[in-house]
């Protein structure tokens, strides 16, 4: 069976295919290469033989990965690289190599998908949208802030800004002016997201009128889901890149 691992700033998506290449079996998310390893042992069901990744992290911090999956599994380990075309698109920015992998693997993933131009949003830690044109030529994109970042600097740079996360949850339920810290704050983030998706939007239409699709993944993809009803909420974009771009022989 063949290990597909997202390794994000925050957190490490995986999924488990059967031996087929093309059907996930499990999959999860956890906080650290340890959960990672404790989850795929629970699962002794899985006789991993590949592994693809793709990761954000620091080379150190990926080689130990690495290197932890070999001792335990035994598996041999694809990893995506940096790469100045492929699939049909051309990676926009000046320097190919300092475009996030899971940026660029989304938006392989989204213009194979689309077979045409595309925006694909992802909101993760960090939230960023990327533009590919309907020649495959991807004109570059956008970072900010993600959810969990805005809330936490928040909380972290003022004195009187304090809540637990289970209010954060219930705040969600509307987007009224907040009545006390949870709501102002939550809510207020939430429509700083909403703001920079429309933004998104006027400036893809901008560029091809309504010829496109738009692609949104991520945890936190949910969130702005009602903005953009047309779009498609692909939560495992980043794996149909990898799987792009690490096949299996
Ligand atoms: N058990 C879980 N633990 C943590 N997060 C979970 C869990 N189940 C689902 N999630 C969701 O998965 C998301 C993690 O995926 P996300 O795309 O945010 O990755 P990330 O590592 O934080 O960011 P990035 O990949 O952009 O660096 C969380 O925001 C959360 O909403
Ligand atoms: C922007 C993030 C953090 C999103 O996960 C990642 O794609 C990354 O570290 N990118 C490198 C910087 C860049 O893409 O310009
Ligand atoms: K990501």
């Amino acid at each position: 069976m063949i290990l597909e691992l997202d390794c994000g700033n925050s957190f490490i998506k995986w999924r488990v295919l059967h031996p087929d290449g093309v059907t996930p079996l499990e999959g999860g998310v956890v906080g650290s290469d340890n959960d990672l390893l404790a989850s795929l042992n629970n699962a002794d069901k899985f006789q991993l033989k590949k592994c693809r990744l793709v990761s954000v992290r620091t080379p150190e911090e990926t080689d130990s990965l690495i290197t932890s999956l070999v001792d335990a599994f035994g598996v041999s380990v694809s990893r995506a690289v940096p790469v100045r075309e492929m699939a049909g698109v051309r990676n926009g920015y000046d320097d190919y190599e300092r475009l996030g992998l899971d940026r660029w693997l989304a938006l392989l993933g989204g213009f194979h998908l689309a077979a045409g131009a595309c925006l694909v949003l992802d909101f993760g830690t960090a939230i960023t949208a990327d533009f590919v044109a309907a020649d495959g030529e991807h004109l570059g994109g956008f970072i900010c802030p993600g959810m969990p970042l805005m809330r936490n600097q928040l909380r972290t740079h003022t004195r009187r800004i304090r809540y637990d996360d289970m209010a954060a949850e219930r705040a969600h339920e509307s987007l009224a002016p907040g009545r006390s810290t949870v709501e102002a704050v939550e809510r207020g983030c939430m429509l700083m997201l909403r703001g920079f998706v429309l933004t998104q939007l006027e400036l893809a239409t901008e560029y091809w009128g309504g010829d496109f699709v738009v692609f949104l993944t991520g945890g936190d993809a949910n969130l702005v889901s009602g903005v953009v009803p047309d779009a498609r909420v692909v939560p495992d974009l980043v794996f149909v890149g990898l799987a792009m771009a690490c096949p299996l022989s």
